[in-house]
């Protein structure tokens, strides 16, 4: 994390484009959040864009705004996502979700620093700077035509990529504690892991990444009874991942989990087979399980589970 710090402290002054890459919960965000705080823009906005959220047929009207009339249903001049991030950043998160049409349109902005509204036939000038993300390696998604090259290359000036927790080493500890000593109330008596818990914690395999170990560190607090968090207070998959491997499809100890909790891990469960079958194909396996794209993008999310590692 040091490393990653260095590089976002030597990038944050300039205007240079920057791609973070990671999977899930490493903590683009996170460093894209950095790099703008630490660059002479902080006072602007950072203008969070994510691509997943906006249809192709939108991304114009979403990214450069529109005039009224431009179409139907434009009953007023509407601003888009790109004006409000002139002086500041704007953050493409989910970079690689981009459809090819839209991202020729978000190499010309970037080239350019200008756009022009639907409906508009003057282009308007900003001064914005970009960083994208994405958990895609956007170099295979280039070799495989979903991602344009020459795009690609005008992000990846500056690249960093983030590792996945479980090959951060000791680091995962670090972490552990930290958000130990940031999460716990002032009344806590917790104040530390026992040897054992520290031994699951470096041995589990931390698909959700950060945001996984932050939600099991807060969990842990909420149900330690004494000064350490032991090995009972960590989530099964954690603490007993032999008991909980064939979880989804076998019986639940019914006094140690809650509904909620037996669902979310049958939902998992569920997903993790459902990419499998489909090759990590997101599209096919959002049309099986009878859910949009987007949708079954915020679902995965949620689970930490990255489609890229079921693709065949
Ligand atoms: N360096 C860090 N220090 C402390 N907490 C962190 C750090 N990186 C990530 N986190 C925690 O993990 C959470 C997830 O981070 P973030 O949203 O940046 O991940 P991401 O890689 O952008 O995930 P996604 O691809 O799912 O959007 C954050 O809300 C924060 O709680």
């Amino acid at each position: 994390m040091l490393e990653v710090m260095v590089i976002v402290d030597r990038v944050a002054p300039s205007n240079t484009s920057v791609l973070i890459t990671g999977e899930s919960g490493t903590g683009k965000e996170v460093i894209a959040r950095a790099i703008h705080n630490r660059s002479s823009r902080a006072e602007n906005r950072l203008q969070i864009i994510d691509c997943t959220a906006i249809p192709e047929s939108l991304f114009e009207s979403a990214l450069f705004g529109h005039v009224k009339g431009a179409f139907t249903g434009a009953v007023k001049d509407q601003a888009g996502q790109l004006k409000a991030a002139d002086g500041g950043t704007a953050f493409f998160d989910e970079l690689g979700e981009l459809p090819l049409t839209s991202q020729s349109k978000l190499l010309r902005v970037i080239q350019e620093q200008t756009f022009t509204p639907v409906g508009e036939d003057k282009p308007i000038q900003v001064d914005t700077r970009f960083i994208c993300a994405t958990n895609r390696d956007l170099q295979a998604e280039v070799h495989a035509g979903r991602f344009r090259q020459d795009l690609f290359y005008r992000l990846a000036v500056i690249h960093i990529e983030l590792p996945p927790l479980r090959q951060r080493g000791d680091d995962i500890v670090l972490l552990a504690e930290h958000f130990l000593q940031q999460l716990r109330s002032n009344e806590s008596l917790v104040g530390g892991f026992s040897e054992g818990a520290i031994q699951c914690i470096k041995r589990y395999r931390w698909p959700g990444n950060i945001r996984e170990l932050r939600n099991v560190v807060e969990r842990s607090i909420t149900l330690a009874r004494g000064e350490q968090i032991e090995v009972d207070d960590l989530p099964a998959a954690v603490g007993n991942p032999s008991q909980s491997q064939n979880e989804g499809d076998q019986g639940f100890d019914l006094a140690e989990v809650s509904r909620d909790e037996a669902l979310d891990t049958a939902d998992h469960a569920y997903l993790t087979r459902l990419l499998e079958k489909h090759h990590g194909v997101i599209a096919s396996a959002a049309r099986q399980a009878g859910l949009s794209r987007q949708g079954m993008n915020k679902l995965l999310k949620r689970h930490g589970i990255d489609a890229d590692e079921y693709r065949k």
